[in-house]
């Protein structure tokens, strides 16, 4: 199957490009709605996050507390290490059970942290890069969130920078804050068609 890594920083616009792909009938397996039903009551990671982080960091029902865990893993890399050290791999797992029973034009992988990773180049036949500037970025975290500006650039510090997430694009979507939801679809459905002949040549 053709295979597509779309990425792009925090608030870029993934989520909503990976679903005018799904819409158009591409297969579409994202990594951060894995690492949510990980960490879900009774998710396969709760246990081993309630071993390594105590049980502070575990809600009342069971969940992972998004905040805490929020809060602790931005100001200190090496328990962002350590989370990462526990569901990097189970997402790596599910995200290989998913693939080999996806069905579509082609398959897309959302994965945030692709750049970060330097896993992907070779799993994908295009990187995909949602591009933004930062400024929007937080503008759109802080609506979606209520995220306070320093704790949005506290997360953005962590990622890869724009100039290096576009030195890595085959295909780029710009979705900048002037760009309307209606001129995102346009430009996504311009990669869209390529990769639909791409994929047909494939065979
Ligand atoms: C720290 C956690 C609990 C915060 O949860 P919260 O609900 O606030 O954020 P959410 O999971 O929706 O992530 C929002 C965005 O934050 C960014 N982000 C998340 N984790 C990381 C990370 N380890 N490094 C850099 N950016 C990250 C991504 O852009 C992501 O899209 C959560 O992000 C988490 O479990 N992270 C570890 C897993 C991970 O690395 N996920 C991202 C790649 S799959
Ligand atoms: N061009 C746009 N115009 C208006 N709103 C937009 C536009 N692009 C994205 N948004 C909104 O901005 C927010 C962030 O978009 P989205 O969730 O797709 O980003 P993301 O890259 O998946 O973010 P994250 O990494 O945090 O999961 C959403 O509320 C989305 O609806």
């Amino acid at each position: 199957m053709y295979k597509i890594g779309l990425t792009g920083g925090i608030g870029s616009g993934k989520s909503r490009v990976a679903d005018f792909f799904q819409e158009w009938g591409a297969a579409v397996i994202d990594t951060d709605q894995i690492a949510h039903e990980l960490t879900a009551a009774g998710g396969a990671a709760i246990d081993a996050i309630r071993e390594r982080f105590g049980p502070g960091v575990i809600a009342p029902d069971g969940s992972l507390n998004r905040r805490s865990m929020r809060d602790l893993v931005f100001s200190d890399p090496a328990a962002r290490g350590r989370l990462e050290a526990i569901i990097h791999p189970m997402i790596g797992v599910v995200t290989q059970e998913r693939a080999y029973q996806a069905q579509g034009c082609y398959l897309v992988f959302v994965v945030p942290l692709l750049v970060e990773s330097g896993r992907w180049r070779d799993r994908v036949d295009r990187i995909c890069v949602v591009d933004c500037d930062p400024a929007t970025q937080v503008a759109r975290v802080q609506a979606r969130s209520g995220l306070t500006p320093e704790a949005i650039a506290r997360i953005m510090s962590v990622q890869a920078s724009r100039k290096d997430r576009l030195a890595l694009a085959d295909d780029v979507v710009l979705n900048d804050a002037h760009t309307t939801l209606a001129q995102l679809e346009q430009r996504a459905c311009v990669v869209h068609k390529r990769w639909c002949s791409s994929a047909r040549q494939r065979g």
